[in-house]
C-alpha cells in the first residue's frame, strides 16, 4: 500500500518512521511519501490560505496547492483520498477494514475553517473520496487524525501484525467492548486474577469473557447494542 500526505505541517507527520508503520516501511508493506503543500505555491510567501468568501472569522485553504498537488501526485481512479475533518463520517473499525483494502491513500489534512469545497468536488471526480471525522471534537489540523487512522488501517494489513490471532478477538469486532484482560501476578494490590480464568475451562472462560464485553458494552457504549447497530435486516417475529 503506498500512503500519501499532504498537509501544511509534515514534520507532524514525523511518527510514521517510528513504531507499528515504522516496521511496516521497512518490511516494503508500506510506501510512505509525506508533502509540503506549499510545494505547490508560487508566490514570495507560499500563500495557502485565503479569507472565506461570505465572510465570517478565520482563513480558508486555497483550491490550486491541493488541485496541483493531486495532478502531481497522480492522483486517478486507483487512489482513495482521505479528508480528515469534523465534518466527515464517523471512523471506524469497519472502515479501517475497508480502507485497508486499497492499494492507495492520499491523506489530505486540512485546518482553519477548512479546504475550499471546490477541491472536494474536483477530487471526487478524478479518484475516491472519503471525508473521514476521528470524532466529534475539533483539532486544529487533520494530522492528528491522519496518524490516527494510518494505525489502525496499517495494522490490518496482511503480514503485518506479528501474532495474526490477536486481531482475530480484538475489540470492536462483533460489534462488542473488549472484556477485562489480566497476566501475572496472579495477586497484586491485594486484587486476585478471577478464578474463572486460572480454572483452565476454556468453554467457561468464552462464557465469563463473553458476558464481561456485554456487561461492559452495556455500561459504556449502550449505542453498540442499540437494535439498528445490531440489525442484519432479518425481520422480528411480532407477537400476534
Ligand atoms: C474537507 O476537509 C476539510 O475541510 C478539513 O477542515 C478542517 C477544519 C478544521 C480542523 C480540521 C482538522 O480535523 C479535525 O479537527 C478532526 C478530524 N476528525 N475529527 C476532528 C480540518
Amino acid at each position: 500500500m503506498r500512503l500519501d500526505y499532504l498537509t501544511i505541517f509534515p514534520d507532524y507527520l514525523a511518527p510514521l518512521g517510528l513504531s507499528l508503520p515504522g516496521k511496516a516501511v521497512e518490511s516494503g508493506l508500506i510506501d510512505v511519501h509525506v508533502h509540503d503543500l506549499r510545494e505547490w505555491t508560487h508566490d514570495r510567501h507560499r500563500t495557502v490560505d485565503d479569507t472565506p468568501y461570505g465572510g465570517g472569522a478565520g482563513m480558508v485553504l486555497k483550491p490550486e496547492p491541493f488541485g496541483e498537488a493531486f495532478e502531481a501526485l497522480g492522483v486517478d481512479e486507483h487512489t482513495t483520498v482521505v479528508f480528515t475533518t469534523p465534518s466527515g463520517e464517523p471512523f471506524t473499525q469497519r472502515l479501517a477494514e475497508e480502507l485497508a483494502t486499497r492499494q492507495r491513500l492520499v491523506f489530505a489534512c486540512g485546518r482553519y475553517e477548512g479546504i475550499d469545497q471546490r477541491v472536494i468536488d474536483h477530487a471526487r471526480e478524478v479518484a475516491e473520496v472519503r471525508e473521514v471525522s476521528l470524532g466529534d471534537y475539533v483539532l486544529n489540523g487533520g494530522e492528528v487524525a491522519a496518524l490516527a487512522i494510518t494505525e489502525a488501517v496499517v495494522r490490518l494489513l496482511p503480514g503485518f501484525m506479528g501474532n495474526a490471532e490477536s486481531l482475530v478477538e480484538e475489540s470492536h469486532t462483533g460489534g462488542l467492548l473488549e472484556y477485562p484482560v489480566y497476566t501475572k501476578p496472579p495477586v497484586w494490590d491485594g486484587r486476585e486474577v478471577p478464578m474463572v480464568l486460572r480454572s483452565g475451562d476454556h468453554g467457561l472462560v468464552a462464557a465469563w469473557r463473553q458476558e464481561q464485553a456485554r456487561r461492559r458494552t452495556a455500561e459504556r457504549r449502550p449505542d453498540l447494542l442499540a437494535p439498528s447497530a445490531l440489525d442484519d435486516g432479518t425481520p422480528i417475529e411480532r407477537a400476534v
